[in-house]
């Protein structure tokens, strides 16, 4: 496999907040149309490791590199704009706003027209506005959830919120799309669902970094998984192998789990 096949390369992260060393020298590769995911007991620094490579904090130390390019994530709003899209771990919609109108929110990023547009309603803004009205449409039938278009976002279930989540991170046409604990707080009927929903999109082509404290379901899903533990990445492979980790089996058994 050749270099322009890595989508997302980060290496050297670490993170400090005061005495705590939340991050120390974290790195991972992902490659064009995989699902990666990062697992690990709690307060193992999944959250802070997402937020450092989608802009929220800023690392101590750390290299990053999105298709061979460097990128800086100071913001979020300039890593969207990169190409990484992302769902949150406390669903973020916009919650008296309709799930079609939270799906274009996350498209206005890629348009043209522009203040001047919006302002004066220009055909091309019109145009610009309906095209971006279909494509919303579209996304939110690809996550199952067209029918619920016009309803508030706030009225749906927990877990078409986050399904909305993934609608409208999708609108970004992101490279990655990073998902912060899709299936929390889901039923097992709804995370089957979600399963086939993150299936399909890795299928359409989409790159995809996983956090999930189910681990069946990283397991079943990932092509390559890394395990952190008090913030040090104590295991990366492919889910086989890293299930039969011994540092791996430690880590979960030591917080109280069950490594499968
Ligand atoms: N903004 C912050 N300020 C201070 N400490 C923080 C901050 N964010 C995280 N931490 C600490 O950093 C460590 C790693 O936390 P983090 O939330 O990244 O872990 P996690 O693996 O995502 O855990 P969980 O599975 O519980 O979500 C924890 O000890 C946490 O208390």
């Amino acid at each position: 496999m050749s270099n322009s096949d890595i989508i997302l390369k980060v290496a050297g992260i670490s993170k400090r907040f005061g005495g705590l060393q939340a991050l120390s020298d974290v790195g991972i590769e992902i490659r064009r149309g995989q699902v990666y995911g990062l697992i690990g007991p709690n307060g193992a620094g999944k959250t802070t490791f997402f937020n450092v490579i989608t802009g929220l904090y800023t690392p101590d130390s750390g290299s990053f590199e999105l298709e061979g390019k460097a990128y800086s994530p100071t913001a979020v709003h300039e890593v969207a704009k990169a190409g990484i899209a992302r769902t949150f771990q406390n669903i973020r919609l916009f919650a008296e706003m309709t799930a079609l109108e939270n799906v274009m929110v996350g498209r206005h990023i890629r348009t043209g027209s522009g203040l001047f547009g919006a302002m004066f309603r220009t055909k091309s803004f019109r145009d610009e506005e309906e095209q971006i009205r279909q494509r919303a449409l579209q996304l939110l039938d690809y996550v199952g959830i067209g029918k619920y278009a016009d309803y508030k976002a706030r009225t749906l279930s927990y877990g078409d919120q986050r399904r909305l989540e993934i609608a409208r991170a999708l609108a970004t046409e992101p490279k990655l799309i990073a998902l912060d604990e899709p299936a929390a707080g889901m039923n097992a009927t709804e995370k089957v669902v979600l399963r086939e929903l993150i299936d399909r999109i890795r299928k359409d082509g989409r790159t995809i970094l996983l956090i999930e404290h189910d681990v069946k379901l990283v397991m079943g899903l990932c092509d390559r998984v890394t395990v952190l533990d008090y913030g040090k990445q104590i295991a990366e492979g492919t889910p086989y192998d890293v299930q039969r980790n011994e540092k791996v089996i430690e880590a979960y058994l030591g917080a109280g789990h069950a490594a499968h």
